[in-house]
């Protein structure tokens, strides 16, 4: 079994709509829509969970999932952080062996990105999607530069992140009895002690994060 984890209970306060930035529309369809039907058409995933928050449950089932048809996918509630909502999700699956957990706020996924992830979680146990950064990184103390970073080794991670299910909820569980927190969920499996592969992803493969991020493709 093969289960897609897309977290979507976030604010988009960094966007600054006054509502979930996943129902901005591009192109005539919502954000959370384009996200959902590359899951939905996939012939290798079998099922959905889209973590939402409580107040936006019945909203979603009825005008993103019902309307559009999504019949892979179930609705769970999320929490107050992302990695709550991710591990909502993880409690939610049915017996899956491979997951993959996307955000919503990445629309611009392609099937190849789904097929390779869903192959170096199994050969591998862990991988994410990633890009070479194409800018020089800085570390900033005080408004100063105090170390510039190799960029030959830096990569900016996306979604998916794809695991085998039994080690991502153990490295949840593991983050939660120790107070760990993290921005995505490799950091939690390499907390573990376990490697995370490093596969293809695209520089088109943006997070809609901030209103400008709507007119990118
Ligand atoms: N408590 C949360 C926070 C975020 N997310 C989801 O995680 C993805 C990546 O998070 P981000 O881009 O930061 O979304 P927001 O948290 O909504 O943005 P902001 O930080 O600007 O409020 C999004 O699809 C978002 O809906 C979630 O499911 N639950
Ligand atoms: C998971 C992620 O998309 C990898 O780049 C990113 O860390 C999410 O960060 P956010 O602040 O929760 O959007």
């Amino acid at each position: 079994m093969i289960s897609a984890i897309i977290v979507a209970a976030g604010k988009g306060k960094r966007m600054g709509l006054g509502f979930n930035k996943l129902l901005a529309k591009i192109d005539g369809k919502e954000i959370i829509v384009l996200t959902l039907e590359k899951f939905q058409n996939s012939n290798l995933i079998d099922e959905i969970i889209l973590v939402v928050s409580e107040d936006e449950l019945d909203y979603f089932r009825e005008n993103i999932v019902n309307k559009n048809g999504f019949d892979k996918c179930r609705l769970v509630i999320g929490g107050k952080e992302r990695q709550n909502s991710v591990y909502s999700g993880l409690k939610n699956t049915s017996n899956a062996d491979i997951v993959l957990i996307h955000d919503g706020a990445r629309p611009y996924i392609d099937e190849g990105m789904i097929n390779r992830s869903i192959e170096a979680a199994r050969e591998y146990g862990a991988a994410t999607v990633a890009v070479p950064v194409v800018d020089t990184i800085k570390v900033v103390e005080n408004g100063f530069s105090v170390e510039t970073l190799e960029r030959s080794k830096l990569y900016s991670v996306q979604t998916p992140q794809s695991f085998k299910y039994d080690l991502i909820l153990k490295a949840h569980q593991f983050a939660m009895e120790n107070n760990i927190v993290a921005t995505d969920d490799t950091m939690l499996v390499e907390k573990l002690g376990y490697m995370v592969r490093i596969i293809e992803g695209s520089y088109a493969n943006i997070k809609i994060t901030t209103i400008n991020d709507l007119n990118k493709r």
